[in-house]
């Protein structure tokens, strides 16, 4: 299959700086004349799916561990079909196409939820040819995984998290971010991603001691790889 040469997708745990970055990717290529559009999933609040998935993550659905990963990974893949059309058309304009998550979260967040290696194993490739091969959703060119020292994602879910994006929650709270211990699994899960996909890149976001880097040293890599593809 022949791979969209200009699509990217920014991955990480929940609270790991992609909002952050996508601002300031966007901004860079608002400056340099590249034409760009992005998208943020899950796309909640409309669609069958898009509601589905509200419900799902404010547990109305069940809670954590009430709802089989399986029916969860089917409920987000159905969210990126309701937009499949959407990035096609972008990606036939030339545009370059920018994801806050796609087919690899679903993978990590709902691998992440079984202990037994076969079972992470059967789910993952599962997942992989639902989307792509079934959906037939765009492979990325390139994807890349925001790896935030954990201490600094255990401040930014437990401070109170705010604005537009939270309406969802309808006063709830979010059942994947309010485990600590799911997020710790989840980057087990994205580092085992990044050694077996080949176009799947690890953003090292803290220094040599661990600290958390300044959000513009963190693009400056991202924006690296951007310019790569675009000259590519
Ligand atoms: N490099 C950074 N250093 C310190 N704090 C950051 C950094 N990047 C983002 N943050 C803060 O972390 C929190 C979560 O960032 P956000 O971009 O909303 O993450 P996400 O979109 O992955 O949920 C915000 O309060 C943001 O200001
Ligand atoms: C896109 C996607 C997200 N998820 C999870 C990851 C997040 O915990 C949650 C919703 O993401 P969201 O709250 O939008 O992420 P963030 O807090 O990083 O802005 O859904 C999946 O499990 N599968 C998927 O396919």
């Amino acid at each position: 299959m022949t791979k969209p040469n200009k699509f990217i997708v920014i991955e990480g745990l929940d609270g790991s700086g992609k909002s952050t970055q996508l601002k300031l990717i966007t901004a860079h290529l608002q400056n340099a004349g590249i034409k760009y559009q992005h998208i943020h999933f899950p796309v909640m609040g409309e669609g069958y799916y898009g509601q589905l998935t509200a419900e799902f993550l404010r547990g109305d659905l069940g809670a954590l561990d009430q709802v089989h990963p399986k029916i969860a990974a089917l409920i987000f893949a159905g969210n990126r079909v309701e937009h499949l059309e959407q990035i096609n058309q972008w990606l036939a304009d030339g545009y370059v196409v920018i994801a806050d998550r796609y087919v690899n979260s679903n993978i990590a967040f709902q691998c992440a939820k079984f202990d037994n290696q076969t079972e992470k194993d059967t789910l993952k490739k599962w997942i992989l040819e639902f989307e792509y091969e079934f959906n037939l959703l765009p492979r990325p060119a390139s994807s890349l995984f925001l790896d935030v020292p954990f201490a600094s994602i255990k401040k930014s879910l437990t401070n109170q998290r705010e604005g537009d994006d939270r309406a969802y929650l309808q006063g709830k709270s979010d059942i994947h971010e309010d485990s600590l211990d799911l997020q710790e699994k989840v980057r087990q899960e994205y580092l085992q991603m990044v050694k077996e996909q080949p176009d799947f890149h690890l953003i090292k976001c803290s220094d040599e001691k661990g600290n958390y880097l300044p959000p513009e040293q963190i693009h400056a890599e991202i924006k690296a790889r951007f310019d790569q593809l675009n000259e590519g």
